[in-house]
This record gives C-alpha cells, sequence and structure tokens, in this order.
C-alpha cells in the first residue's frame, strides 16, 4: 500500500472499506506526518493515543461489519469545536485549562459516522482574523510558497523565514490539508474563514446555509453569522463532510429541520442548463489583474460546461464589509462577556472582583479580540445603538433581501473568493482594516445567511493558488457543489506545495 496520507478522503474511505489499508495505518501515518510539520504550527494539539484507540475500535467495528460514511477516517478538528474531554481554547489564552465535559453536535456527527480525531488545529483567537496571526499559539505557516529567493524556507536558527498566511480564521485547517496532515478539517466561517484560508491554500472551503449544520459546542463568535464547514482537498471530499457535519439538532434553536441530501451523489449532474449570474460590483478598483484573469476564466469554464452566464448587479455589495465590521463585533462583545475568569478556564487573582474580571480579561484576550470587544461595545451603546447597530442591522436585511431576489433569476453567482493571494505574515496586521479588507468577497454570504465555497482555480506569476467562489441559494449546497466541480474538473488544478518544512 502506498502512503494513505497521499489518498483523498474518497480514496481513503475506499481503501479502508477495500481492506488495502487500515485506520489505525491510516492514522499512524498521519500522526508522523503531523510530527515532522511542526514548522507549519497547524496543530495547537496532536492526540496520538487518543487518535490510535480510536483508529483500533474503528477497526474492529469494521470488522464486525459495522462501518459509518467515514469509518476510520483521520480528521483535524479546528479548536473552537468544543471536544469532550480534549482542551478546547478557540487558540485563546482566556480558555486556558478549559477541557469541554460535552461534544458539540458536528463532531459528535463525525464521531457516529466512524471519523477518527487527529487533534486540534490552530485559528485565529476566536476565529477573528484573516492571516493566523491573532492566535495565542502563533501563527500558522501556509505549506505554500512563493516561487524564487524569497521563498519560505527555514533559517538557520531552525525558524521559519518568509512565511505566508494560509489565511484565517480558519488557518490550521487549510495548512493542514494543504499539507496532508489529516484527510480532511472541520472549519467555521463568520465572515470567509473557511472560503478565504481555502482560497489561500488550494483547498476546497465550503459554508454552507445558515442552519445547516448545528452551532451547539461551537464556541460562539457572531452567533447570526458563524457556521461550521469542512476543508478538504477537492469538491468530493468536501461534499462527503458536509453530509457528515450537517443535520437537525433541537440543542441549536437556530437549526433548521431540513434533510441532509446526498451531496457526493449530485457531483455528477453537471451544470448544463443553469443560470450563473456575475456580479458586476464585486469587480473592485486596483483589483490585481490575475485575478480578474481568472474570474473571466471562470466565466469561460462554467459556459463551456453547458451553463448560461449573465451580468448581474449587486448595488449594496459596496456596505457588506462596513456592516459586517459593526455586527460581528456587537455579536462579539456580547458572547464574549462570559470569559469572566469565573466559569471557564484563566482567572488572575485579586481580592477585589472586579480587578479580578479586568485583570483576567487583559490578560487573557489578545489585542485583535479586545479591539472588536471594543467595536462592539461602542456600537451597542446607548446613544451609538441607533446611529450604527440598528442602522447595520438594517441594512444587513437589505442586503439579504437583494441577494435573494438575485436568486429569483439565477442559480448560482461566480466571484473571486479573495481580493489577493497570500501574503506575507506580518505584512497586513498593523493595520487592521487592510486586514478586513480580505473579506471584501466573502462576508455578503454570512450576512445573508447564504452557501459559498471556494475552488482552487489557478495559480498567479509568483507560484500561489487563487480560488473562485461560488454562491448559492439557500439549503441549496447540492448545486452549489455541482458548479464548484464543474470548475474543478474545467480547472484540472492538480499542483501541490513541495515540501520544505
Ligand atoms: N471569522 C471569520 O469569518 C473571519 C473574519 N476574517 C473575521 O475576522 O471576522
Amino acid at each position: 500500500m502506498s502512503d494513505p496520507t497521499d489518498l483523498s478522503l474518497a480514496q481513503l474511505r475506499d481503501a479502508l472499506a477495500a481492506k488495502d489499508v487500515s485506520s489505525a495505518e491510516a492514522t499512524d501515518a498521519y500522526l508522523s506526518k503531523i510530527e515532522g510539520a511542526s514548522a507549519l504550527n497547524a496543530y495547537v494539539r496532536v492526540e496520538g493515543d487518543k487518535a490510535r484507540e480510536a483508529a483500533k475500535a474503528s477497526d474492529d467495528r469494521r470488522a464486525k461489519g459495522e462501518a459509518g460514511p467515514l469509518e476510520g477516517v483521520p480528521l483535524g478538528i479546528k479548536d473552537l469545536f468544543c471536544t469532550k474531554g480534549i482542551p478546547s481554547t478557540a487558540a485563546s489564552r482566556i480558555l486556558e485549562g478549559f477541557t469541554p465535559p460535552y461534544e458539540s453536535t458536528v463532531t459528535s456527527n463525525l464521531l457516529r459516522d466512524g471519523a477518527v480525531f487527529l487533534g486540534k488545529l490552530n485559528m485565529d483567537e476566536f476565529a477573528m482574523g484573516s492571516s493566523n496571526e491573532t492566535s495565542a499559539f502563533g501563527p500558522v505557516i501556509n505549506p505554500w510558497r512563493k516561487s524564487g529567493s524569497n521563498a519560505t524556507h527555514i533559517g538557520a536558527d531552525g525558524k521559519v523565514e518568509g512565511g505566508l498566511t494560509p489565511g484565517g480564521s480558519s488557518g490550521g485547517s487549510s495548512s493542514a490539508v494543504a499539507a496532508h496532515l489529516c484527510a480532511a478539517a472541520t472549519a467555521t466561517d463568520t465572515g470567509g474563514s473557511i472560503r478565504q484560508p481555502a482560497s489561500l491554500t488550494a483547498t476546497v472551503g465550503v459554508k454552507p446555509t445558515y442552519g445547516r449544520c448545528s452551532r451547539w459546542g461551537i464556541v460562539a463568535f457572531a452567533s447570526s453569522l458563524d457556521q461550521a464547514g469542512p476543508i478538504a482537498r477537492d469538491v468530493r471530499d468536501a461534499a462527503i463532510m458536509l453530509r457528515s457535519m450537517a443535520g437537525h439538532d433541537p440543542k441549536d434553536s437556530t437549526s433548521i429541520d431540513r434533510p441532509v441530501p446526498d451531496y457526493e451523489a449530485a457531483l455528477g449532474q453537471g451544470v448544463k442548463g443553469l443560470k450563473v449570474g456575475v456580479p458586476k460590483e464585486y469587480r473592485l478598483d486596483g483589483m490585481p489583474s490575475e485575478i480578474e484573469a481568472l474570474w473571466q476564466q471562470g466565466i469561460d469554464w462554467m459556459r463551456d460546461a453547458g451553463a448560461e452566464v449573465v451580468e448581474i448587479s449587486l448595488p449594496l455589495t459596496k456596505y457588506a464589509l462596513p456592516v459586517y465590521y459593526i455586527v460581528a463585533p456587537a455579536e462579539a462583545s456580547s458572547n464574549l462577556a462570559r470569559y469572566d475568569g469565573v466559569k471557564y478556564g484563566l482567572r488572575v487573582e485579586d481580592p477585589d472582583i472586579q480587578t479580578m474580571y479586568a485583570k483576567t480579561r487583559a490578560a487573557g484576550f489578545g489585542q485583535e479580540v479586545q479591539r472588536r470587544i471594543l467595536i462592539g461595545t461602542y456600537v451597542l451603546s446607548a446613544g451609538y445603538y441607533d446611529a450604527y447597530y440598528l442602522r447595520a442591522q438594517k441594512v444587513r436585511k437589505k442586503i439579504a433581501d437583494e441577494m435573494n431576489e438575485a436568486f429569483g433569476s439565477v442559480d448560482l453567482m461566480l466571484t473571486p473568493s479573495t481580493p489577493s493571494a497570500a501574503f506575507g505574515l506580518g505584512e497586513k496586521s498593523s493595520d487592521p482594516v487592510e486586514m478586513y479588507l480580505n473579506d471584501v468577497f466573502t462576508v455578503t454570504a454570512n450576512l445573508a445567511g447564504i452557501p459559498g465555497v471556494s475552488v482552487p482555480a489557478g495559480i498567479d506569476a509568483q507560484g500561489l493558488p487563487l480560488g473562485l467562489q461560488l454562491l448559492g441559494r439557500p439549503f441549496d449546497e447540492e448545486t452549489l457543489l455541482r458548479g464548484a466541480k464543474a470548475i474543478e474538473d474545467a480547472a484540472g488544478f492538480t499542483a501541490r506545495p513541495e515540501k520544505w518544512w
């Protein structure tokens, strides 16, 4: 048997079913690969013993004929998902020492289907960021690097030099999937956190419809926007993951009771006869010409595959980013009020309780999280609520209406996933607004609650991957994934990052 970590999730699933490989073997292969990739800093915690035990139990189940759809498949879990008996930190110091006594619904669903968890993946602190630089565990490195002399490498002191971001907030998930440190990973997307890192690492990231995957047991950032989804090596793998992750959950009042289709089965249907809208407002001033060209390429691919492509107009697009950066911090400031040094994790002792709260929060939250709490508290405060929060909510509703109306005449929308390829660590971290601009193409889907996917589609002049985004109708992830498959097939993207770590 060749190296099981080279197999896609679908291939590994089939090899496991054919007993060409055991889960124990696949799990061991991944664990040793993870060990050799510590320079990427993709995992904040590797659970080798638990994973080996789980793999053995999975092999036993298979021997008894009880295999689930993901039986024995080793996965990485973003550290925003609470995992029973395994510390879950949201990459924040404030959750230091917190071990959940429960399992999130999404990870329970994956375990129900037979998956094996390798460990917890790095991320931006509380999922706030687009470069994985806000993590209390340090930045994640993108396995992709520029071609030429300034390429990422290990310096004389053993440290990574010239590292690029794998995107954020699910940077551990995207880096681990791109470097084959798991068969696929869970991730979450509040304003692009699945699709942007997928785009920067040549992986496939799906943000499902709001309500498709349960939020129960996922550390909350902005509850009306947060949605779990997969980052995987290809569209088929993402389809398989999504089917296992999704489903109604009475423990999440925003979870929707709808049957979960067999997304993998839908992939064969192609895009013939579908109508794809190209929103002209996504053509930004100063957009790199390579992204513009890739977008045009995507339009041609869709046409060649039999879809009808039409230009559409979404005039409210320009308000999406400002609205997101009011609504998300507002909800974050409320959600993060619970970290007070009493109930979870870190406590900085002080005889005065108010001072204990203040010291704990000052020591426990990083700079970006503190910034969001301040913004959120400001826009919700008496005197500013109407001017900022209430107005943002009204505009959000109009943006969602505009989107849904556009979906009255098109089945999908095609846009770039990100305004740039992977950038250097430190390059944008001193300017929050510059960082927030990473989310310009992705936040609308969260505000409107619709599903979106990023698919690897091309390589820029520096050798870095670029993705295309498709947006779909609520709860129509099947059509979304059919479109993604059409792009994947047309792009024929097979490049892989060469190993330097
Ligand atoms: N969580 C997300 O979707 C990431 C987004 N870039 C943010 O910082 O809010």
